[in-house]
């Protein structure tokens, strides 16, 4: 039978490290992701597509900065709302054309979707999230006192920007989400984290300056529409024991117990895998099984023959 399954999309399924950030490459990427979520769809299951935006957030908030003097420059909430239509469209038109391709039934809608913070969110204090482009150290110290940026190592790939990124509490609009799926609709939201916004204790919504990490946002929207499998697609077939070294070890069927204990033996990257394990892991604790893999290997994955899967206790 069908499941309802959240796809959230690594970063690389937009834009590889190495790769320049033209349209033209992000649109190729996300052509060849499309192909492999609409066999998600092709295989009975219903789809909520979630994505990340750090590359993109993060160069769209820089030509604000640097056009400054010619254009008034938006706020990174705004920047936030401007990679969700980017990303989404992208997204909306090459899932489109996969389903006509397929001549599958349905059709595809992008949801511009906000994501409740708290106001008193202790991150926004202490920028950690990484946005945009890569630089030298040299480059980020010089960035730092000319732009009074905060800049960090992104996972030992580079220095990044650093932007504030409060835990995500509430995703809104969730009903609508629902209602969509049960149309029959792929949907795509909460793309980048959605866009961060506090409430105020009448439940105005305000939008803040952050970006919401997509692995955490995702596990909320998994939470909330009630999916039955949480799935995040990264470009590694499968999470690791001991990553990179000549014992590395692959996991696949993973209880809850011993994820826990790969966690607290310090097995998961900070910033890389960390984020993906933690959100599967409380997933999975709520009851439902999560999966970290490949791409390539979703539909596999789902059938239980592929990828990292963090089992629930029966
Ligand atoms: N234990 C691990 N097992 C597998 N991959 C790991 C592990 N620790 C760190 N990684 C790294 O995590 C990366 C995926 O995280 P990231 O680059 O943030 O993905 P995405 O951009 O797809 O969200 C892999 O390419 C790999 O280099
Ligand atoms: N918002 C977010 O987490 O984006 P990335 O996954 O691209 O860093």
């Amino acid at each position: 039978m069908g499941k309802r399954v959240v796809i959230a999309l690594g970063g690389n399924a937009i834009l590889r490290p190495n790769q320049e950030a033209t349209y033209e490459n992000q649109l190729k990427n996300v052509e060849m992701s499309a192909e492999l979520i609409a066999a998600v769809k092709k295989a009975g299951h219903q789809v909520i597509v979630t994505h990340g935006n750090g590359p993109q957030v993060g160069n769209i908030l820089r030509q604000n900065e640097e056009a400054k003097a010619f254009v008034p420059a938006l706020p990174i909430d705004v920047c936030s709302a401007e990679s969700q239509g980017f990303i989404g469209y992208m997204m909306e038109q090459t899932l489109k054309n996969q389903l006509t391709k397929n001549q599958l039934s349905g059709n595809v809608v992008t949801l511009l979707t906000e994501t409740e913070v708290a106001a008193n969110d202790p991150a926004f204090n202490e920028p950690t999230k990484p946005i945009g482009v890569f630089f030298t150290e040299a480059e980020a110290k010089a960035l730092e006192a000319e732009k009074g940026w905060a800049t960090g190592e992104d996972a030992g790939r580079g220095y990044r920007r650093l932007v504030p990124s409060p835990q995500p509490m509430k995703i809104h609009g969730v009903e609508a989400i629902q209602a969509l799926l049960e149309l029959d609709n792929i949907v795509v939201s909460t793309g980048g984290g959605g866009i961060p916004v506090v409430a105020d204790q009448a439940g105005l919504l305000t939008g803040v300056e952050a970006v919401i990490d997509k692995d955490r946002s995702a596990l909320r929207l998994s939470e909330q529409v009630s999916a039955d499998v949480f799935m995040i697609l990264t470009d590694v077939p499968n999470v690791y024991l001991n990553f990179g070294k000549p014992d590395q070890l692959k996991l696949e069927a993973v209880s809850l117990a011993d994820a826990n204990r790969y966690m607290a033996e310090g097995h998961f990257a900070d910033g890389s895998m960390g984020p993906k394990m933690e959100a599967a892991i409380a997933f999975a604790t709520g009851g439902k099984e999560a999966i970290i893999c490949s791409l390539d290997e979703a539909v596999e994955a789902l059938a239980g023959n592929a990828g990292t899967r963090i089992l629930p206790n029966k």
